[in-house]
């Protein structure tokens, strides 16, 4: 709802109330509507002040409205009412004005802010545009190429920036209610003629086609395949080259085709399939809201590789303190001194001091006895880690949490090692750890949901979305990715090329198709893990392993040396160790026709769709199984994990959503063909909770979960 009152006998007062983040609902709507009228029917009520309850004037229209059948009054013309009213009206902007409530204090003729609050037009984000006028109020009032840069990266803006940027009036560092009243009481009686953004004329580009082109080429490289970005260029030219009604007019055209899009959808879900992994829960029954957290405040990094490295970085920008420990003295002064860097690179950006003193270093693992968790980010092998689980446990004060950083060892077998397992989990970070958002929990048969509940928490404390997981090969991103480069290997062998299969991956949303992706994290990691399984023996046959179909072409890479980037050739080649740039590389194309030759191979000519179809339905379909396994305890898991870990583009929700998106159906009829095709290939058979699903009518995503619980207690 929106409440008014009167403040000082003569201001009118509004106040946005809908938890958490009074979204603009369809009540919120009509108690503007009614307030507003009210307010300037009242002779007394010389000006006007809008605010939002709890320190958060407003996160925007109501999110979780959309694709629902419209009710309440729309949001443009509720704007309008307030720009053209005789009385000042002045948004008091504190904690966050985003989206629709940023456009609701466009509407506004004055906006005075928190120094703490922030700013954005975030639409795009949401696979939408800033269609309540934002596209056309922004680019009059602060200039296109700064309304540009904001619409299309939907960032959040200090208020300071937005003082600078001329979004805002005045920023205070006290009461913004207060400040907002004496403003508007010292401006009625004022003429509101200059202060109606709507009449603005755009601020003149002498070279206005050359921005909006390099704008749209930047967005078309950034966006790889989304479309909402390209409308948010096209609003903005409307407000540059139109007048406002009829830029008003584009606005709402473009908003149309983006508002019921498949895009819009798979963003909208992809948000709250963000918040929805903060509710976890495990097999065994517990869950988020009835496990406790311990506060950590001490934590140890043991191994200052670049994970370790990352990790302290993390720990220490979020204010703990951290003991950091690598056993060999040189490596341990090169990591203090790559960890400061980091810390003052980061620092700067910020604008703050780089918080250097949170850190003491060690070469001792004794060091630790006091710290609350540690984390454990040595070399990814099981023996050693094994070692140093053995000497956590005798240097730990009890009740300490021991994680380990691993992208995919057992983390049962590591907590045997200790007296204590319900105190192991796995942390799983991505690369760069302190850049990457995302974190997998992973949680062994015997972890206790305190210590989940505790390094989701500390999760969140740093920064990252964590999903918890259960404990198989892999956890969930590495195991779905196995298939997926199963089936990128076997296109090889059938005819396909690197940069063929990059290209079509690549053109579907991935940051970086199959091949680039291992040169850049080096193939010898996968050929570790390899040899690790017991695949890479000399004298088993060249393309099976188990009874089932292998490719050894990454093995015989990095038996030549080529491990990707770092040795300057891989699947590609490039200028030098370290280089960037792939280039076709004419030695692998040979390479590749020998082998064909060598194994009876016959090349074949692939097309688009069967790339696609085999790398992404595999991957999806090891998704299934990991639900029906209950590893990952519903699809956003997974979707999340890709998202935010995999460069899976968001456009497209993430693996799970796509499938729903594509059809169960045809997902289920693609891998049949497939298999039949490569009997082979066990990840090409469709699995049991597939077919269930299919079975049951192909429930839309949201309802996954009651299939998902019938299989689980069928089992
Ligand atoms: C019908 C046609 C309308 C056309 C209008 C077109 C023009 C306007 C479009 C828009 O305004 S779209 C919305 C733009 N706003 C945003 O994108 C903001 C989204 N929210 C956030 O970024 C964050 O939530 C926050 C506001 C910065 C707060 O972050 P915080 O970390 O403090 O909390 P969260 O866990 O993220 O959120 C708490 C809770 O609130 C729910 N929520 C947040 N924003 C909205 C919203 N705009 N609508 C509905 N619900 C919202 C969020 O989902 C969380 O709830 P749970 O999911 O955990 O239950």
């Amino acid at each position: 709802m929106a409440q008014y009152t009167r403040i000082s006998g003569s201001v009118g007062l509004i106040t946005l109330k809908n938890p958490p983040v009074n979204a603009l609902s369809a009540v919120v709507r009509q108690g503007i509507v009614d307030s507003v009228e009210r307010a300037l029917g009242e002779p007394e009520v010389k000006c006007l002040v809008i605010c939002g309850q709890s320190g958060k004037f407003c996160g925007g229209a109501d999110i979780r409205e959309f694709g629902k059948k419209m009710t309440g009054p729309p949001l443009i013309p509720v704007f309008h009412a307030i720009e053209a009213a005789a009385k000042p009206v002045v948004a008091a902007i504190e904690g966050i004005a985003l989206g629709g409530g940023l456009e609701l204090a466009l509407g506004c003729h004055y906006r005075i802010a928190h120094s703490k609050a922030k700013l954005g037009l975030p639409e795009v984000t949401l696979g939408l545009l800033p269609a309540a006028a934002g596209s056309q109020r922004l680019p009059r009032l602060i200039g296109v190429p700064a309304a540009l840069d904001l619409i299309t990266t939907g960032r959040h803006v200090t208020a300071a920036e937005a003082l600078q940027l001329g979004i805002v009036d005045q920023v205070t560092d006290h009461n913004t209610v207060d400040a907002a009243v004496k403003f508007a009481l010292s401006v009625a009686g004022q003429s509101l003629d200059a202060r109606r953004i709507s009449t603005f004329p755009c601020p003149r580009l002498s070279n206005l086609d050359a921005v909006f082109e390099a704008a749209m080429q930047k967005v078309r490289q950034a966006a790889r395949g989304a479309i909402a970005p390209i409308a948010c260029v096209q609003a903005v030219r409307a407000a540059a080259t139109l007048p406002y009604a009829q830029g008003l007019e584009r606005e709402k055209e473009l908003m149309a085709t983006l508002f019921t899009s498949g895009q819009a959808r798979a963003l909208q879900y992809s948000f709250f399939a963000q918040r929805a992994v903060g509710r976890w829960s495990m097999p065994s029954g517990a869950r988020w809201d009835t496990s406790k957290p311990k506060p950590i405040r001490k934590a140890a990094v043991i191994g200052l590789g670049t994970m370790g490295r990352g990790i302290t970085v993390g720990l220490a920008q979020a204010g703990l303190s951290v003991v950091a420990v690598e056993t060999q003295e040189k490596q341990l002064m090169e990591a203090k001194q790559a960890v400061s860097g980091m810390l003052e690179r980061g620092a700067k950006k910020r604008g703050v001091s780089p918080p250097l003193g949170n850190i003491s270093y060690s070469s001792n693992i004794k060091t630790v006895g006091d710290v609350d968790l540690v984390i454990e980010a040595v070399f990814e092998d099981m023996a050693l880690k094994k070692e140093v689980f053995q000497q956590l446990s005798a240097v730990c004060r009890p009740g300490t949490f021991l994680c380990t950083n691993t992208s995919g060892l057992d983390i049962d077998d590591l907590a045997s090692q200790t007296p204590n397992p319900e105190l192991v989990v796995g942390m799983h970070f991505f690369a760069p750890a302190h850049v990457m958002k995302l974190l997998e929990v992973v949680y062994g048969p015997r972890s206790s949901p305190q210590a989940v509940a505790t390094a989701m928490q500390l999760g969140k404390v740093i920064g990252k979305v964590s999903v918890a997981v259960g404990n198989c090969q892999g956890f969930v991103g590495n195991r779905m990715l196995s298939p997926y480069l199963s089936q990128a290997n076997f296109l090889l062998e059938e005819g396909a090329t690197p940069e063929f299969v990059d290209q079509v991956l690549e053109e579907f949303g991935f940051a970086m198709g199959a091949f680039r992706m291992s040169d850049l994290s080096g193939l010898d990691v996968g050929w570790r893990v390899r040899k690790a399984a017991g695949l890479v023996v000399p004298g088993q046959p060249a393309r099976m392993r188990q009874g089932c179909r292998y490719s050894p072409l990454g093995d015989l890479l990095c038996e030549q040396g080529r491990f990707g980037q770092k040795t300057g050739s891989g699947w590609y080649q490039y200028d030098k160790p370290g280089s960037r740039v792939a280039k076709p590389d004419p030695w692998l194309h040979s390479f590749l026709e020998e082998y064909r030759t060598r194994h009876g191979l016959v090349a074949r000519r692939i097309d688009h769709q069967e790339v696609l179809e085999r790398c992404l339905y595999s991957l999806i379909n090891e998704g299934f199984r990991i639900l029906e396994e209950g590893i990952a305890a519903g699809p956003e898991d997974i979707d999340v994990i890709y998202v935010l870990g995999y460069s899976w583009p968001r456009h497209r929700g993430g693996p799970m959503f796509y499938a729903d998106m594509v059809g169960l159906t045809r997902v289920l009829e693609r891998l049949e063909f497939y298999h039949q095709a490569h009997p082979d290939v066990p990840s090409l058979q469709p699995c049991n909770l597939l077919r269930k699903l299919v079975a049951s009518g192909s429930p839309p995503i949201h309802r996954w979960r009651e299939v998902i619980k019938k299989v689980h207690s069928q089992l």
